[in-house]
């Protein structure tokens, strides 16, 4: 599945979040959308979920234009917490699996092992650690060809993030999926990253292959988007 942002802009009322972003992502990879508060990775998200349409421009996938249809290949973890208090943990598996059928439950069972979750615990009873745990298990159980992680560590202690990171990789399918992770903590994710994008203030500033990155310029991915701030910095002040 190839998902691609063709020249767009989107903008709210007087702010414009993105400003002709073109942005191109293949099966088999893990991009991280990296960049600081209110830069645009939210809006990048969603418009390739299909929830917010853009202003200017075409998003994609396999040549077609994306409509709220896409959402059934979308397997998204946002930021807001969108759960039912009154549901347990195991009622939140059960509504998913109902809801798609690229619900995998032996998977599911799995992570919640791993994640130690207990499926009889009320969701208003969860830690945020736990509640960000159970948004992990829900999108990684779907096999859904586009996987959308936005912030998909917050609220989780360092330790904890430390293991997820190590198995999220063994929860993704390379032959079928795609996923883009939206965050600023990079130095956690940095050992699943592919491609490297850096959004600001609306625009894409840099895209790096991670392993190039390495090899090449001998750089880390928090290293090189450092460096690449405080040059546009620099640059801005000129
Ligand atoms: N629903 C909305 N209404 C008005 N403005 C919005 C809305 N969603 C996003 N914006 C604006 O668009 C810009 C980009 O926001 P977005 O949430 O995409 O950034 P982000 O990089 O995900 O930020 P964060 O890291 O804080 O989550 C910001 O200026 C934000 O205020």
């Amino acid at each position: 599945m190839t998902i691609q942002l063709k020249n767009i802009s989107k903008r709210y009322g007087k702010d414009i979040s993105l400003k002709n972003v073109s942005l191109t992502f293949e099966t088999g990879k893990i991009y991280g959308l990296l960049g600081p508060n209110g830069s645009g990775k939210s809006t990048t998200l969603k418009m390739i979920a299909g929830l917010v349409y853009p202003d200017l421009g075409q998003v994609e996938v396999n040549g077609e234009e994306v409509t709220r249809r896409i959402s059934k290949d979308v397997a998204y973890l946002t930021e807001l917490d969108m759960f039912y208090p009154s549901f347990t943990v195991g009622n939140m598996i059960d509504f998913y699996a109902s809801q798609f059928t690229d619900f995998d439950r032996n998977k599911a069972e799995q992570l919640m092992q791993d994640m130690k979750l207990d499926s009889a615990k009320k969701i208003k009873r969860l830690s945020k650690g736990n509640r960000g745990r159970l948004k992990l298990v829900l999108a990684l159980a779907r096999k859904a060809p586009v996987l959308l992680l936005d912030e998909p560590f917050s609220g989780l202690d360092p330790m904890v993030r430390d293991s997820i990171v190590k198995s999220l990789v063994s929860y993704i399918n390379f032959d079928e999926q795609t996923v883009i992770i939206a965050t600023h903590e990079i130095d956690e994710i940095e050992p699943l990253l592919d491609e490297a994008i850096i959004i600001l203030n609306g625009k894409i500033i840099e895209q790096e292959n991670v392993e190039d990155l390495r090899e090449e310029a001998g750089l880390s991915v928090l290293e090189w988007f450092k460096s690449t701030m405080a040059e546009r910095e620099g640059r801005d002040h000129e």
